[in-house]
């Protein structure tokens, strides 16, 4: 297009300085912000009169302003809190009063400041929304990353940048298979103490000794042995151990239709279980419901699970002990007993051995559970599907006693809530491993992030008892990963999304991630879409004019925010430094998505890593129940939210899954032309707080 054309519009700007100079306002109205709230927050205490709370609501509707607002309170107070703004902006803003003799209420920047805020807070101030906060080192983490991208400070080389998505896209594959195979076998320990259990050095579960009673034939005096070892007494004396072992027949195992005995392909004892007895119980410590919540999801439908309607029983098989130096178990698939039988559980008592390491497999994924080296002191156990192939190396030295119980699904006749003790051990799972090494990376999330994972199966996370269940209710691959993050010592938590016009987080290209939930947009049969959609609006207008204008001819833009951020607590607002970067992290420009999405040109590049172009998510303080409200009678939701379902809104989350199972938030009656309901909607999602690279290195250690 030649020059002279009369429409071609003249960019002084590009896009790119449009984004530094938002974001240097953007961080210097936030740290005003931050100083005008405590200032709000001693103040109002003090209203009085007409200007009470009941009133409060209408008051920026009404044309009460701030100023008006400020006449009804006492000078005392006013002098006292006028003098703390004083010093908190000067403090946090140098040099922005040092021309400024005047009152700072009526500094110009300030008193709008002040006027915004006030306004802002009276929609949710009335209902005292909810005392929660997101957990504050998600928030921390987050809030620094988006100041150093804000500010400038972080720069990422598009080579680290495409690393970084390899590494997540491996993450990816991991989590997604780890849910295809849906965890196939889990595993754990439980210590032996030998005083008394109820001691307040014993934390977690721990079991007394184990007896076992026995009888040969037809002698029908039972014989007795205790473990651990002990040389002290009868019944625990290594003697008595060898009376077990010679008692034993050998074992036998199925090849074809027939039972055969095979010292080649099996070394081993056994006592059936019609002839032994044992105090040992697997419901004792928590073991069924912990292998429950790993091994059911994957064999019930999504249905049968939420309901809670099927449970694992455990039967007891037979007692087997494998012995130094031969003792052995070739690959093999257990037979199964009953048509209902859906897998193996293995107990290994305590009592030293080396080697015997018991591997699983499952669809080319393999678990090795050795025991040698926790033999004398720990009971270990070990759950696998019917359909794994596992074996027993060698056991070169002493004896390996073990329990085997055939596992079976039944229909309870009540549901019981969860145990909320976990001793599974996380380290048996292949994420394990995987998630360990990659954290060990320096590079990898070298100044912290939080991994985003939307939960692979469906949870009623809206009803009345989510927040008790959750994170204990969590079933398979979902367990799996919590567990792994939590014995990495990564802070985990699991929250609800809420969806913004179907969407619950940015696109992702790179790893397949849409944002919305799959066949979200299908047609049902009657011919409807899948679900109608209809929302509270929001209050999200384009602002982009005033952002165009910089580009055009250079004025200073006029941010207009969204804002969404739960009431804070005293200790929020007290701490200046932190309370103004937590505005900036759930803030919105309002229209600057949209400028960076379609307006970048060769003539006007935007930044590459632009922090305005991925919009966050709107996570949920908590799981609550579901409801249905009428509050937002010409009111946006943005104004009413936090009264009904608070959320943060908060960007920089690395998603690595996008959402899958979504459920009725809450509902909304609106009053136009005619009366309404519109839904909202949230899917759980699953929160790793990944500290900084420095950090972690002693952390994953312990864990
Ligand atoms: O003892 C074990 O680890 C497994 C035993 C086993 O595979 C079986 O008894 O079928
Ligand atoms: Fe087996």
């Amino acid at each position: 297009m030649d020059s002279q054309d009369p429409y071609r519009v003249e960019y002084r700007h590009s896009l790119a300085e449009l984004e530094d100079e938002v974001n240097k306002i953007m961080i210097e109205d936030c740290k005003i912000d931050a100083c005008a709230d405590l200032f709000l927050f001693r103040v109002l205490p003090f209203q009085s009169g007409t200007y009470q709370h009941e009133y409060y609501e209408y008051s920026a509707y009404s044309g009460y302003g701030f100023s008006n607002f400020l006449k009804s309170v006492p000078e005392e107070p006013k002098a006292a809190a006028t003098e703390e703004l004083r010093l908190n902006v000067d403090r946090v803003l140098p040099g922005l009063l040092d021309d400024y003799d005047g009152n700072i209420l009526e500094h110009e920047k300030i008193k709008g400041r002040l006027d915004a805020r006030w306004k802002g807070m009276d929609a949710y101030q009335k209902d005292g929304a909810s005392k929660n906060s997101i957990p504050r080192s998600l928030v921390d983490i987050l809030m620094e990353k988006q100041y150093r991208e804000r500010a400038g400070l972080s720069d990422v080389s598009s080579d680290e940048k495409a690393a970084f998505t390899e590494s997540c896209r491996q993450l990816q594959s991991i989590i997604e298979g780890e849910h295809a195979t849906a965890s196939f076998s889990c595993g754990g320990s439980i210590p032996i103490v030998l005083g008394d259990l109820q001691a307040p050095e014993v934390t977690r579960p721990a079991s007394s000794p184990v007896s076992i009673f026995w009888s040969k034939g037809d002698d029908a005096t039972a014989r007795k042995l205790v473990l651990p070892l002990d040389e002290s007494v009868p019944h625990t004396h290594p003697d008595t151990l060898r009376r077990l072992v010679v008692d034993c027949d050998p074992a036998s195992f199925g090849r074809g239709e027939q039972d055969v005995i095979d010292p080649e392909y099996r070394r081993a004892g056994k006592i059936n279980a019609d002839q032994f007895a044992t105090s040992f119980h697997p419901a004792d410590f928590g073991i069924l419901e912990n292998l429950s919540q790993v091994l059911l999801p994957s064999i019930s439908s999504e249905t049968d699970n939420q309901l809670g309607f099927r449970k694992i029983t455990a039967e007891l098989y037979k007692l087997n002990v494998y012995s130094g130096p031969s003792g052995h178990f070739r690959k093999h698939v257990d037979t199964p007993r009953a048509t209902n039988q859906i897998g193996s559980l293995v107990v290994c008592l305590p009592c030293p051995f080396k080697g015997g390491s018991l591997t699983v497999e499952h669809h080319g994924q393999k678990v090795e559970f050795d025991w040698s080296e926790k033999s004398e002191t720990s009971i270990q156990w070990a759950a696998f599907y019917s359909d794994c192939e596992h074996e027993i190396e060698t056991i070169t030295h002493g004896d390996r006693v073990t329990l085997t119980y055939n596992l079976y699904v039944t229909e309870p006749l009540n549901v019981g809530v969860p145990s909320p003790m976990s001793i599974v051990d996380p380290k048996a799972y292949p994420a394990y491993s995987w998630i360990r090494n990659l954290l060990e990376q320096e590079e990898f999330m070298k100044d912290g992030g939080v991994l985003g994972i939307f939960c692979s199966h469906a949870y009623p996370h809206s009803s009345n008892l989510a927040d008790l269940q959750l994170p204990r209710a969590l079933k398979g691959a979902d367990l799996v990963l919590y567990s792994v993050f939590r014995s990495l010592n990564i802070d985990v938590e699991v929250l609800p999304i809420l969806e913004k016009d179907g969407h619950y987080c940015a696109e992702d290209p790179s790893l397949g991630i849409t944002g919305t939930v799959p066949g979200e947009d299908e047609i049902a049969p009657n011919g409807r879409r899948r679900r109608s959609r209809f929302y509270m609006s929001e209050y999200d207008y384009d602002h982009s004019g005033t952002l165009q204008r910089f580009l055009g001819n250079g004025k200073k833009p006029w941010p207009n925010y969204v804002e969404l951020l739960p009431s804070a607590s005293p200790a929020d607002y007290e701490d200046i430094d932190r309370r103004w970067k937590t505005l900036m992290l759930s803030r919105r420009v309002g229209g600057m998505q949209n400028m960076v999405e379609n307006f970048a040109t060769e003539e006007l590049p935007a930044k590459v890593n632009s922090t305005h172009r991925n919009p966050g998510v709107q996570v949920g303080l908590s799981h609550r129940p579901y409801k249905t409200f009428n509050r937002g009678y010409e009111r946006g939701l943005d104004e009413v939210i936090q009264s009904i379902w608070p959320v943060q809104y908060l960007p920089g989350v690395t998603w690595i899954t996008g959402p899958k199972h979504e459920e009725m938030a809450f509902s909304q009656i609106a009053y136009g032309n005619e009366a309404s309901i519109g839904t909202r909607y949230s899917c759980a999602a699953i929160l790793a707080v990944v500290p900084p690279a420095e950090q972690r290195v002693g952390m994953l250690r312990q864990g």
